[in-house]
């Protein structure tokens, strides 16, 4: 099987389009699990029209914000005010509005010493396995209904970059990472693939033409860790227009 099988590349006209077709995503991923809801959220520039949108009173009335539980896949060593703070970018744009303090999950970068990304990742590990409520994750019951990805210029995903031994891990649900390959060049803090898999859906959303380039290298299969970010359930690419490689349609 290719690496193109395995996935749902879904193409939408522009930014604008993609971002409402990952929020109506979101809440049929929502409205698919009555109880307690676990959704993994990205970093970057490419949600934050999606993370917006989730603010507005069309989607806001329509999450039960009670139930559903907001976690970050990657953090970066900066302060938790700083414009390119993960999971500050979700707070100041949705989550400190519309979710309930407990249900918002931040990777301790902020009170960690910021010289021990391991430190961090265990404390965050130990976050996640007391909320899943066991130790080993299991196939049949995904820790998180959605996860929400990006994918970097360098064919890099969540914070794991292009030959970082992160990549292998496979005992550890999150491990720090001392240098990232890419701005900001600060130690970051990243779930790890095994932990990533474990969903019922991953949604990557890639938007622009920057991104056209490095699309084109992972649709033909190149060895890259977006490539290698897959789920146990459901993998879909929302793509728009401008990002998507011409010979895709
Ligand atoms: O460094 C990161 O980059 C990727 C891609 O970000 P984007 O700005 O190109 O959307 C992101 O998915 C990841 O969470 C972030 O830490």
């Amino acid at each position: 099987m290719t690496a193109n099988e395995q996935r749902r590349v879904i193409g939408v006209a522009d930014a604008a389009a993609l971002a409402m077709a990952a929020a109506e995503r979101v809440l049929a991923r929502i409205a698919e699990n009555s109880g307690r809801v676990a959704i993994c959220l990205t970093g970057g520039s490419s949600p934050k029209q999606l993370y917006q949108l989730l603010a507005t009173e069309t989607y806001r009335s329509r999450i039960p914000w009670q139930r559903v539980h907001w976690f970050i896949g990657d953090e970066r060593f900066v302060p938790a005010d700083d414009p390119l703070n993960n999971m500050g970018l979700a707070r100041a744009a949705f989550l400190d509005q519309c979710a309930p303090a407990a249900n918002i999950h931040p990777i301790p970068t902020a009170t960690a010493d910021p010289a021990d990304p391991d430190r961090a990742a265990s404390l965050y590990e130990e976050e996640l396995r007391s909320f899943y409520r066991a130790d080993t994750l299991d196939r049949a019951r995904p820790l998180f209904d959605l996860v929400l990805m990006g994918v970097g210029p360098d064919g890099h995903t969540a914070s794991l970059f292009p030959g970082d031994p992160a990549l292998d891990e496979t005992a550890r649900w999150v491990v720090g990472v001392p240098r990232a390959n890419v701005e900001p060049f600060v130690p970051r803090v990243t779930l790890t693939l095994l932990t990533l898999a474990s969903c019922r859906e991953m949604l990557f959303e890639v938007a622009g033409w920057p991104k056209r380039a490095i699309l084109t290298r992972l649709f033909a299969g190149e060895n890259l860790p977006a490539n290698r970010a897959r789920s146990t359930g459901e993998t879909i690419w929302l793509v728009d227009r401008e990002a998507l490689p011409e010979d895709f349609g």
